[in-house]
């Protein structure tokens, strides 16, 4: 008798199943697992902070590098009910959902729209004689593509369409659908449901597509908590048309603390195998050397770990900036909504792109045994790119939190500023002067002033376009790269001064030993960081050739300190080995016992000569083919 974790750990490695083999070992042990996570959610109630503990639980503990097929449940599939559904559509659906009794996915991006969702094709046309909404896909590029889970999966999902009563369209809504029967699972009449196909990562997600042909959904299947339609086909509008959104903010919030996750697996991967290999002399006649002692590769993996930890830390307050102002929401005031919106949108571009920089930097740091699937690096490589464009591609995310910056720029003397943008008051202050030291103020200090001259350069360009006879959008596109990089600037701003005033409060209560590790890990990502954006410091800030070289031995000399602490550093993630899944990474450092192990696992192992020796290489050989 298998015991739970020989059951969810143990079996033919996935890289070594098909894709159909894949899909139904995931399923199968998924529901291991969520049958335990479901014991939690009976203990919890499922208000959203207590949600999204279960939540990063489930993702922490999502036991394939490929994903989960439930992954959308409980992603998307319940925050946005729990955002969107009104007190009758919860009672009648949630707890449904939280027991998973049904399985939902989140069908929003069509084959030919994801960034533009005022673009998507999908009606939901109401018909007051029945008080049904038809659901139809008019074109194939209409048809929803990417949703989790989906393709053999779920049984319902919420479906996002352009809403259409008594021939006016009001943009576009959510609607929950059932897909398939919830006894037979067949797909259900007019509905055309099945699986994308074969991509780079996340093979266990069942990323499906669907077709509406004329589907009838009751009145009461549209989520009504916003904005409702009548019986009589009256529409009546939400307090604010992007309250829709909502759940996607919620989401960015967690893929935050996702981007970490994945981060801290890769960095803990590479860090241990680092101070496992020895490869080449220093010094002559020396015993070869620990990767970890090259300073070149402490480059590569010291700024990750402290990514990693100044990550996790702006995950936390951007969680505890999204309660703030959700409370807000909540209670009808949207003062806040913008700030939260361009908050999420930067915070999750830049999380998950250094999460994927870092992690193809822990793939390379790691030579050829890094390049093995066994050494999960490819595969949480695979993971963190794709979390660049799931949720919201970066750049155009960016460019969201760009516009918000440019339209607080515009309002600057008109009143106080919201917290994350009041820096712009100071730095902009008459009066105020500032020169360039080397220092973790001054380094926060010349971000703020790179980021608030980046926007006024931006409104200025703007101007000066629109003003030469360019519209609005054609001088919007025409800076567009200069916007993204002064959305890149502030978000980095807030990242390394979150960074610091959070670790210095936590700080206090740590030992004097452990305090001083910490505050090395902030001045590292500061002066690293620093480094990495000299040329708009140079630009923007009285920085000297003088204060570069400084930097670069102050830099160096970090690392130095950081070294020994490295493997500890890691250790503290505590990624137990079979959540790890790595032959490099593992905690007893077996690492050629284990890729051996793991080696012999393939099936062209199981015998000492392939049928197609027989079949084609000796025929060939002899020349007869
Ligand atoms: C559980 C088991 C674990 C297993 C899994 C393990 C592995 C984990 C795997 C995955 C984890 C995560 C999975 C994610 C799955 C992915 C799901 C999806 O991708 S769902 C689809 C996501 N799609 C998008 O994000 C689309 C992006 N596009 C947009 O958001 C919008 O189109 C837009 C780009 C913002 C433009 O919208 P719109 O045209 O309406 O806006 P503008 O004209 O620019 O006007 C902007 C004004 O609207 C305000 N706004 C826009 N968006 C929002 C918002 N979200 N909230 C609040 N306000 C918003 C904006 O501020 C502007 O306001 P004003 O300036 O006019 O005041
Ligand atoms: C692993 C994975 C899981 C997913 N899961 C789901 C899911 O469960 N449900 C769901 O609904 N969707 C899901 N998606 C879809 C995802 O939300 C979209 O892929 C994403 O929103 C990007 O849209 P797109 O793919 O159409 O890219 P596009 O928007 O076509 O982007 C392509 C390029 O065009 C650029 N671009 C687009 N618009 C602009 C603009 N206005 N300004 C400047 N540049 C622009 C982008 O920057 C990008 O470089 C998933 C995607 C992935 C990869």
């Amino acid at each position: 008798m298998l015991t739970k974790r020989e059951e969810l750990f143990g079996g033919t490695p996935d890289e070594y199943l098909s894709h159909k083999e894949k899909y139904e070992n995931s399923t199968r042990k998924a529901v291991i697992l969520f049958s335990l996570l479901r014991k939690i959610q009976e203990e919890n109630n499922t208000d959203l902070t207590n949600y999204r503990n279960l939540l990063s639980g489930v993702l922490g503990a999502s036991i394939s590098q490929d994903g989960s097929p439930f992954g959308l449940h409980y992603i998307m599939f319940m925050p946005v009910f729990m955002s969107q559904a009104d007190e009758e559509q919860q009672e009648r659906w949630l707890h449904r959902a939280l027991n998973c009794s049904i399985i939902g996915s989140y069908a929003q991006t069509e084959l030919g729209h994801g960034t533009f969702i005022r673009g998507l094709e999908t009606t939901a046309t109401y018909d007051p004689s029945t008080q049904e909404f038809v659901l139809h896909s008019p074109t194939l590029t209409s048809y929803k593509w990417w949703p989790g889970g989906l393709g053999n999966t779920a049984n319902y999902c919420i479906v996002i369409a352009q809403l259409y009563s008594k021939g006016e369209c009001h943009g576009i809504h959510s609607f929950i659908v059932q897909v398939r029967d919830e006894d037979t699972h067949m797909p259900l009449p007019g509905i055309k449901v099945g699986e994308i196909g074969v991509k780079m990562g996340l093979n266990a997600v069942n990323n499906g597509f669907i077709g509406f042909e004329n589907v009838r959904i009751p009145r009461t299947n549209m989520l009504m908590k916003h904005a409702k339609i009548l019986e009589d086909g009256t529409y009546v509008k939400s307090k604010n048309s992007k309250l829709i959104y909502g759940a996607m903010v919620f989401v960015r919030v967690v893929i935050v603390f996702d981007s970490v996750n994945y981060l801290a697996k890769a960095i803990t991967v590479a860090t241990r195998y680092s101070a496992v290999r020895r490869q080449s002399q220093l010094k002559e006649g020396e015993p070869e050397r620990q990767i970890l002692d090259y300073v070149t590769q402490q480059d590569k993996i010291l700024t990750a770990i402290a990514g990693c930890f100044a990550m996790k830390m702006n995950a936390r307050m951007l969680w505890d900036t999204f309660n703030v102002i959700n409370d807000q929401l909540h209670k009808g005031n949207m003062e806040r909504l913008g700030e939260l919106h361009a908050l999420a949108c930067c915070l999750k571009a830049i999380s998950t792109s250094d999460s994927s920089l870092f992690t193809a930097r822990c793939r390379v740091s790691c030579g050829g045994h890094g390049y093995m699937v066994s050494s999960t690096l490819p595969a949480t490589s695979a993971l963190t790119t794709a979390s660049c464009t799931y949720e919201g591609d970066n750049t155009v995310l960016l460019l969201q939190t760009a516009r918000f910056l440019l339209k607080t720029w515009r309002q600057i003397d008109t009143g106080p500023l919201t917290p994350t943008v009041e820096y712009l008051k100071t730095v902009s202050a008459p009066g105020f002067s500032y020169k360039w030291e080397n220092s973790i103020e001054g380094i926060i200090r010349g971000f703020q002033i790179v980021s608030m001259k980046k926007i006024s350069s931006c409104l200025n360009l703007m101007t000066a376009k629109v003003m030469s006879g360019m519209s609005q959008a054609d001088a919007w596109n025409t800076i567009s790269i200069q916007l993204v990089s002064a959305g890149e600037s502030h978000c980095r701003a807030i990242v390394i001064s979150t960074f610091h005033e959070d670790m210095s409060k936590a700080m206090r209560s740590m030992s004097a030993s452990l305090a001083e590790v910490m505050g090395q890990l902030v001045e590292l990502y500061a002066v690293y960081w620093t480094l990495e954006r000299l040329g708009d410091l140079l630009e923007y800030t009285s920085i000297s050739g003088a204060d570069v070289v400084k930097l670069r031995s102050w830099y160096e000399e970090l690392l130095r300190k950081i070294r020994p602490n490295a493997v500890g550093l890691v250790d503290a993630f505590d990624i137990i080995d079979e959540l790890l899944q790595s032959t490099l990474g593992a905690y007893d450092g077996r690492v050629y016992e284990r890729l051996m192990e793991e080696a012999l696992k393939s099936p062209l192992n199981a015998e000492p000569v392939n049928q197609s020796f027989h079949k084609y290489l000796k025929p060939f050989m002899q020349g007869k083919l």
